[in-house]
């Protein structure tokens, strides 16, 4: 049975010392929680809050890393050195990447693969605008992404994958999709991912949903069949709320 996993995408929020103070207060309630619980804070604070959760059940992810290992690249972030300070997933194609920083989805794959060449647990962000929702072929872009950014990710390897359902519609607007339009995506993507690869693979596959998720909607969206767990902005930046969202079914 595949895992649900609630991940905190803390933006670029969160100074390294408002880090500390948020982590010291999510440790007991992530105790408490029975999904998987990852935190995304900013890269400069990675290095202090692996630190301070190491032995606990939360696991941290960074917000993007580069496509290679190393090299001249000004101002980018290798997989080596989030895997030496103990990082375990990170976010890849988010949208805001896509449209602030030009990332393509053949990008996105070459970060893929190499995230998951090193172990670190990739969350691929799918997602379409309202544009695209209101003119009826989201689901062909979707599936464009899904094909195109795990373009020769083998069958032992997709099950690692995490994908994010992230209309760009949603997020941060307070406009969440309701369960049925995201459940009717879900079902699209584990579809696809079944005629790429196999029916159990794709059952393998943890689908996260994004966007304006928060602690009155979260059951909802849990219950439909495809949603396996939730990635959270706004709300994952207060103890209180993200709490709620990783213990949201006691
Ligand atoms: O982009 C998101 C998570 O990656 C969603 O953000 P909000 O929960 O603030 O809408």
């Amino acid at each position: 049975m595949r895992k649900s996993v609630i991940a905190g995408n803390w933006k670029m929020n969160k100074s390294p010392s408002e880090a500390k103070v948020l982590v010291e207060a999510l440790l007991p309630l992530a105790k408490e929680s029975d999904v998987e619980v990852i935190i995304a804070p900013n890269f400069v604070s990675l290095p202090s809050v692996t630190a301070q959760v190491k032995g606990s059940k939360i696991k941290v992810a960074a917000q993007n890393m580069c496509a290679i290992e190393s090299g001249a690249v000004t101002g980018e972030t290798s997989v080596l050195m989030l895997k030496d300070i103990g990082v375990e997933a990170v976010i890849l194609g988010h949208s805001e990447r896509r449209q602030y920083f030009g990332e393509t989805n053949e990008i996105v794959n070459k970060k893929i693969a190499l995230a998951l060449q090193h172990q670190l647990i990739p969350i691929y962000c799918v997602g379409e605008t309202l544009e695209e929702r209101e003119g009826g072929k989201f689901l062909a872009i979707i599936e464009q992404q899904v094909k195109e950014g795990l373009h020769n990710i083998s069958a032992t390897d997709m099950p690692k994958v995490i994908i994010a359902y992230e209309p760009v519609w949603a997020i941060g607007t307070g406009k969440v999709a309701s369960g049925e339009q995201a459940e009717e995506v879900h079902a699209h993507i584990r579809r696809v991912l079944a005629t790429l690869y196999s029916q159990s693979v794709a059952d393998a596959v943890t689908i996260q949903y994004g966007g304006s998720v928060n602690p009155e909607n979260v059951k909802e969206l849990m219950a439909k069949p495809n949603i396996d767990g939730a990635l959270v902005g706004g709300a994952s930046l207060k103890a209180d709320s993200f709490g709620a969202l990783i213990n949201y079914n006691k």
